[in-house]
């Protein structure tokens, strides 16, 4: 039978006998049994299937082509359990069928073709590949080469590749080339490496926008190319958080079908304009201390992070502040829900329709915007002062492998707001435990010296009395900085002008760890300890301390579409605590 997307026919698999059935939207086969009836069904969705080749073919580790006259081979999107990741692993499957005549094999390959054309229209033609060579393990050419651009091959992506020599290299690549012909950017690389890309395409669409990004109060306009993220990287948090898994080959299959997740990004400012964006995490004191102490061991690898972790946690610090936020609608979702946010999110679905209330599909949301930061919509901003073991704003979950369901479990991808995690100043074990419940499925907002909240923007000030001590011991927390970096420190003084770390004058208090060289006796018995951390942005150590920051609902799209439903079986843990899952 043959219409103009269907087709069927007797084939065969190996010795066995199948109906093979294409009806536009799926394509399955049958296996029958010696009476022609049926036995097991394999059912795939045509948005999922990567490709179709004439004869037999090997794709991983090497492509291998016979081109055998009446077989032709379906490569498709097949799952896999993990065990241990809370997504579930995508691979290529690959069957290859066998008919009676050449003609038949001709009909089938075209008719596949034609019905990937039709209904997978949003998937990629050409895209713009980054490679961080130094990110992660260093491995990210080999992953690149080895696993991805087999897969991009075979689905007829065609890919502008450039391995980068410094870093910055593909941000500025971004803001200066003209990025006509390519649907999307996909970097081979760690969180940082992503943050290049996000503040890349940011800041290309507003320069084409005209609107200014120093602007605090400017709808920022969604960025019409989408990310893709083949993990390479150190945490990989922006791959776990919206795929589940952090394996190459199930981004490159979820880049290639085009699949696409919006992202809630936020923006963070000073007086004087915009510092960076941030999709994982902007946070001050033990996130900032590790980071700055983890760049001095970046030869470490990823196991920097546990390393400084464990030193900024012995050295058992806290900071005063003053924290501003202005609450999100408690009405529409809470922190405290215990929801997770899974692909499909009913949550984020009824955002897409609050923040782009005229389009009616995704190719429009781009001219209808919605000012989400209108003043006389705003709200009442509440105030907090006090000392804080930390203080950090996501604006999705931030689950990585070393937080399953990462700083905030019941954070959403796409809703338009971030989730505000206060630590109070607390016992060195009470802060053990708050740390500790990150890696199991014990509720870390459970404890009293906790506070989530979840916001539309947050200010972060020091009180009057820090002002003097502001910077004089930045020097020692910013470890990873040189001279030069260090000369830009500066900060807005309550009175709004700025002041540079240079002319604040000698007299710069060593840290108690640089003082003692041992973090026991650092963090346990000095009782000097710094007066002001500093802020890590997804992994980047910002260069002012007051700052304002708010969330853009869906700013970035990723070729990703949240974590599968079936990862839902894989967490009996979840269902014990509760947990409502959002489809
Ligand atoms: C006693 C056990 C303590 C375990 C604490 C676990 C807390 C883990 C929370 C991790 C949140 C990660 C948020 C993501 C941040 C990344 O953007 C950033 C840069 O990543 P990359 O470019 O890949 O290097 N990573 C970090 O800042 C690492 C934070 C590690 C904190 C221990
Ligand atoms: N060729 C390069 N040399 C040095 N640094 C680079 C290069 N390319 C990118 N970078 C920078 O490396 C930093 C870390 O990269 P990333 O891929 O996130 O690895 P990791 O997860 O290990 O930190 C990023 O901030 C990025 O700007
Ligand atoms: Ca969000």
């Amino acid at each position: 039978m043959e219409t103009d997307l269907q087709l069927e026919s007797t084939v065969w698999v190996g010795s066995k006998i199948y109906r093979a059935v294409l009806t536009g939207w799926q394509f399955n086969w049958t296996e029958l049994d010696k009476k022609n009836r049926d036995k097991k069904t394999i059912s795939v969705p045509v948005a999922e299937v990567v490709g179709v080749e004439e004869g037999r073919v090997e794709i991983l580790p090497q492509k291998l082509i016979d081109d055998t006259d009446k077989v032709f081979t379906v490569f498709y999107v097949k799952r896999s359990s993990t065990g241990s990741s809370y997504g579930l692993l995508w691979t290529l499957g690959r069957t290859q069928f066998s008919v009676p005549s050449r003609v038949l094999r001709d009909q089938w390959t075209k008719h596949l073709r034609a019905a990937l054309k039709t209904h997978s229209p949003v998937r990629p033609n050409r895209l713009l590949v980054f490679i961080n060579p130094y990110g992660g393990k260093k491995k990210g050419r080999k992953i690149y080469h080895s696993l991805v651009a087999p897969l991009f091959e075979l689905a007829g992506i065609s890919c502008h590749v450039i391995v980068t020599e410094r870093a910055n290299q593909a941000r500025d690549h971004l803001l200066k080339k003209d990025l006509t012909g390519f649907d999307g950017v996909v970097c081979v690389g760690g969180d940082g490496m992503f943050s290049e890309i996000l503040h890349g395409l940011i800041g290309q669409t507003q320069q084409e926008a005209g609107l200014c990004e120093n602007d605090l109060t400017v709808t920022l306009q969604p960025c019409p190319r989408h990310i893709g993220i083949i993990p390479a990287g150190s945490t990989d948090c922006v791959c776990y958080a919206t795929v589940g898994v952090i394996d190459p080959v199930t981004s490159a299959l979820h880049i290639i079908i085009g699949d696409s997740q919006p992202l809630d990004v936020c923006s963070v400012h000073q007086a004087s304009g915009l510092v960076r964006y941030s999709v994982s995490l902007l946070g001050y004191g033990f996130y900032g201390d590790v980071l700055a102490e983890s760049e001095k061991h970046r030869w470490m690898g990823p196991l920097r992070y546990d390393y400084s972790g464990t030193m900024m946690y012995l050295s058992n610090r806290s900071y005063a502040g003053i924290v501003q936020y202005l609450p999100a609608d408690p009405l529409l979702s809470s922190p405290r829900d215990r929801t997770r946010c899974l692909s499909g999110c009913s949550v984020c679905s009824r955002s897409t329709e609050r923040l782009f209330p005229h389009s009616s599909d995704a190719g429009s949301l781009y001219s209808s915007h919605y000012n989400q930061f209108s003043s006389d919509s705003e709200g009442e901003w509440v105030t907090v002062e006090g000392r804080f073991r930390c203080v950090s704003l996501t604006c999705m979950s931030s689950s990585c492998p070393k937080s399953p369901l990462g700083l905030s479990p019941s954070a959403h991808l796409a809703d338009g707001t971030g989730d505000l995690i206060l630590v109070w100043d607390t016992h060195p074990l009470g802060f053990l435990k708050f740390l500790y419940r990150h890696t199991s499925t014990e509720d870390q907002f459970d404890l009293p010296f906790v506070e989530v909240h979840r916001v539309k923007a947050v200010r972060f000030s020091l009180p009057p009395s820090k002002e003097e001590e502001e910077y004089e011991e930045i020097g020692g927390l910013s470890g990873g900085m040189d001279e030069e970096e260090r000369g830009y420190i500066e900060t807005v003084s309550r009175s709004g002008s700025q002041q540079h770390l240079a002319d604040r004058g000698p007299g710069r208090e060593m840290t108690n760890l640089q003082k003692t060289g041992n973090p026991f006796l650092c963090g346990l018995c000095c009782s000097k300890a710094p007066a002001v951390s500093v802020w890590n942005c997804d992994g980047e150590i910002l260069p002012s301390i007051e700052i304002l920051s708010r969330v853009h609902g869906q700013l970035v799209r990723l070729y990703a579409r949240g974590i599968e439903d079936g990862a839902a079986v894989h967490c009996s843990e979840d269902i014990e605590r509760g947990c409502t899952l959002q489809i």
